[in-house]
């Protein structure tokens, strides 16, 4: 038996092609009890998501949580699933197939993009398979967190660095970690809450950024994601011309007994309407995909809390999604990560001469212009 995963039949003129490898946390595979609780057990037993002892860890997990949380969780998603399937994995699916159809279009050479979830299905594993199989020898991986976190990055670094240790040949790889200040994603972000002050007005209305929480202990342990979160919103609030008494920045989704970051969504939103903010608009920049976190927590528990602490009206304004320009800023982080790859292979031989006249084409018109 082979160790290491290799082609027998290996032709050393195959076509390479770039591999681009676009990740995000993973969901159930039905909105039933068994099924979120398979896949609770996978995600919550990762290391880099709860840093607790593991023999504790153990303990409370399966004699506490994976009793009693699947049930309602599931209920939970059963409220947002739709005909196909967990939202996440259908937008993440057009996601993909909008993003390889941009860098096909962009780059000169040939590219396949392949989706998999660092928990659940599809897996990382089947869609690096995926990408070994397509001669992929160059690969960027993208994990759809603008934000960086150990318990999501940093873990799913972990997980495709353990597949590729089974691999003979191993790719040359780029890992991106992190976009959270890229003036496209920032820009398309903005555009979506003018979208949506256009179709459904702003009159006197606070903007709430809700990001994904932590635990406290991380950021006190070295996690930048607290503060990757506050520099989002702040170009966020200045690419919208926003006062400081205009919006507020708050964490949700909280787990656990212990203090995670502040303030807390839940908390700030009741706070709001029982001092008189009649209307708020959420939008969570965190999140590149709508869930189970924004379309339950946000757009349903939240939204009730809201109303009934006495606010009037809550607009959630959607997550980027397969927005024309979120894909466009996914197509600008991969053009950079691979622009700066050195020439070899067949992929960039051509290509990258193709690319290089394009660029040639360009600087001599905007000299021109200029
Ligand atoms: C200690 C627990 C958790 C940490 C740390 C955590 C970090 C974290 N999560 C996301 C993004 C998502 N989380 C989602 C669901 C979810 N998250 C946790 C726990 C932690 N997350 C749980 C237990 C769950 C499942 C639902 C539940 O039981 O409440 C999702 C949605 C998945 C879906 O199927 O729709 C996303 C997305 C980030 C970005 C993050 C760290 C910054
Ligand atoms: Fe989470
Ligand atoms: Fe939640």
């Amino acid at each position: 038996m082979n160790r290491y995963l290799g082609e027998t039949d290996f032709h050393h003129d195959a076509h390479e092609r770039l591999g681009v490898l676009i990740t995000n946390l993973g969901t159930p595979t039905a909105p039933t009890p068994r099924a979120v609780r398979r896949y609770l057990a996978e995600f919550l037993w990762d290391p880099r998501v709860v840093e607790i002892p593991r023999p504790l860890w153990w303990l409370i997990l399966h004699g506490v949580i994976l009793r009693f949380r699947p049930g309602r969780v599931a209920h939970a998603y059963a409220s947002v699933w739709e005909e196909d399937g967990s939202p996440l994995l259908n937008i993440a699916r057009r996601q993909r197939e909008a993003l390889e159809s941009q860098l096909l279009a962009r780059l000169p050479g040939p590219v396949k993009v392949s989706l998999g979830m660092r928990y659940g299905e599809p897996s990382l594993a089947e869609a690096l398979e995926e990408l070994r199989q397509a001669n992929a020898r160059r690969i960027v991986v993208l994990p759809l967190y603008p934000h960086y976190s150990a318990s999501t990055t940093a873990s799913t670094f972990d997980a495709v660095t353990d597949i590729l240790k089974r691999w003979r040949w191993v790719p040359s790889l780029r890992f991106v970690t992190h976009y959270h200040d890229q003036h496209a994603y920032i820009e398309a972000l903005a555009t979506s809450v003018r979208e949506h002050w256009e179709a459904h007005g702003r009159d006197n209305a606070r903007l709430l950024m809700s990001f994904h929480g932590l635990p406290r202990r991380y950021l006190d342990q070295g996690d930048p994601y607290h503060c990757q979160c506050h520099k989002t919103a702040r170009l966020l609030a200045e690419a919208l011309q926003l006062n400081e008494d205009q919006w507020q920045l708050a964490f949700q989704s909280r787990f656990g007994r212990e203090e995670w970051l502040k303030p807390y969504t839940d908390a700030t939103l009741k706070e709001w309407a029982e001092t008189g903010v009649e209307r708020v608009q959420v939008i969570c920049p965190g999140f590149s995909a709508d869930c189970l976190e924004t379309l339950e927590e946000i757009q349903m528990q939240n939204k009730a809390l809201f109303l009934e602490h006495g606010g009037k009206r809550f607009e959630y304004i959607p997550a980027l999604n397969e927005r024309t320009d979120h894909i466009e800023a996914l197509t600008q982080i991969v053009c950079n990560e691979v622009s700066g790859w050195p020439e070899a292979g067949n992929w960039s031989s051509e290509a990258y001469a193709t690319m290089r006249q394009g660029r040639l084409r360009r600087a001599k018109a905007l000299g021109a212009e200029r």
